[in-house]
């Protein structure tokens, strides 16, 4: 589910009127997603999507989080244009929580993506990187490495009983990363969680990307890291190197990935497999039984993160060797 707080029928028509989108029809919360609580409001204006911000969306990074959207919809992307209300903010309160409104985007989200599919998300992530290099705001990443001890950390302080093996894996890993995460690499404004649930398409054509809630400034490749992860593994935890030359191809068409970035793949993905990993555990180990919150499989990701361990060289992932000169 994700509708952690409640409105009524008066609460929202006062919060709409600034939008000036008209009189409101229908509205009602929608299920998926975990972060944060979503409405599907229809109002004479149109269709569009309220955001209610739940507790891990800090109010002081909303800004980033809209303006990279208006942005890059600006800019010929796919993506949610936030509404702005008659005195120009994006941003209004509602229930007591910081809340917007965006475009609705037609189409569903692939549960079993094809490798035309992931050439569609390499091209779009691509494209998005490109859009976003004159956004003026910066925003650091808040689960990048530094960050993994600490949530490790808060991991095993919630559930002391955590199997040897992988307690003993996961130190490994964070230490090896440590010791060598990549530096140097082009910059940018990443979505940071490009998983087939925030990419909507309309047959085979990407109609848009959302969730813009764990963008930031940070390495581009490490987008395309989470994205190897997120499309380019089968149900049984193997990897699709079909999916994954398709996605790599894609972008690198687009916008060509440097020699250190296609250097750094195999590690940048190993840390993104962590990362997930490690959201998904602390989620386990801290979300109380009976919950309605459906939990994500920390295990598909420790699977992950060994598979990474394994690879050599980007051409492992698919990448096609003749790309490999530029940068
Ligand atoms: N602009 C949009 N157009 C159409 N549908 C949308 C839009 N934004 C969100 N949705 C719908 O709302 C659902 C939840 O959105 P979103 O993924 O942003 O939520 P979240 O709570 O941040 O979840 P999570 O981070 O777990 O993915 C989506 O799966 C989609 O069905
Ligand atoms: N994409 C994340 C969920 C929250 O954004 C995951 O699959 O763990």
């Amino acid at each position: 589910m994700a509708v952690y707080t409640d409105i009524s029928e008066d609460q929202l028509r006062a919060f709409l009127k600034p939008y000036g989108v008209g009189e409101l029809l229908s509205y009602k919360g929608i299920a998926e997603g975990v972060e944060n609580s979503n409405f599907a409001v229809h109002t004479r204006g149109g269709q569009f999507i309220l955001t209610l911000y739940e507790k891990r969306v800090r109010r002081e990074d909303l800004p980033y989080f809209l303006g990279l959207m208006e942005h890059l919809a600006t800019k010929g992307i796919s993506c949610p244009l936030p509404v702005r209300r008659a005195d120009g903010e994006m941003l209004g309160e509602l229930a007591g929580r910081p809340a917007a409104m965006v475009t609705f985007l037609e189409g569903i989200w692939m549960r079993r993506p094809t490798p035309v599919h992931c050439a569609g998300v390499g091209a779009g992530m691509a494209a998005m990187h490109l859009a976003g290099a004159d956004f003026g705001i910066r925003r650091r990443n808040g689960l990048t490495l530094q960050d993994w001890r600490p949530l490790w950390k808060d991991c095993l302080d919630a559930h002391p009983a955590m199997e040897a093996g992988l307690a003993d894996e996961t130190e490994a890993l964070l230490a090896h990363l440590e010791r060598g995460w990549p530096g140097g690499l082009p910059e940018g404004n990443i979505h940071a969680d490009l998983f087939p649930d925030n990419v909507f398409f309309l047959g085979d054509e990407l109609s848009g990307i959302i969730d813009f809630y764990f963008a930031c400034t940070d390495a581009l490749a490490y987008d395309v890291a989470v994205a190897l992860n997120a499309w380019c593994f089968e149900r049984d935890h193997s990897f699709n190197i079909t999916k994954g030359k398709a996605l790599l191809d894609a972008y690198h068409a687009v916008r060509p990935l440097t020699a250190p970035e296609i250097e750094a793949l195999p590690t940048l993905a190993a840390g993104a497999a962590l990362r997930f990993m490690l959201t998904r555990l602390y989620d386990w180990v801290t979300t109380p039984e009976g919950s309605l919150v459906v939990k994500k499989d920390p295990d598909e990701y420790v699977r992950k993160m060994r598979f990474h361990q394994t690879i050599g060289s980007a051409s492992e992932y698919g990448l096609d060797t003749a790309l490999r000169a530029t940068g």
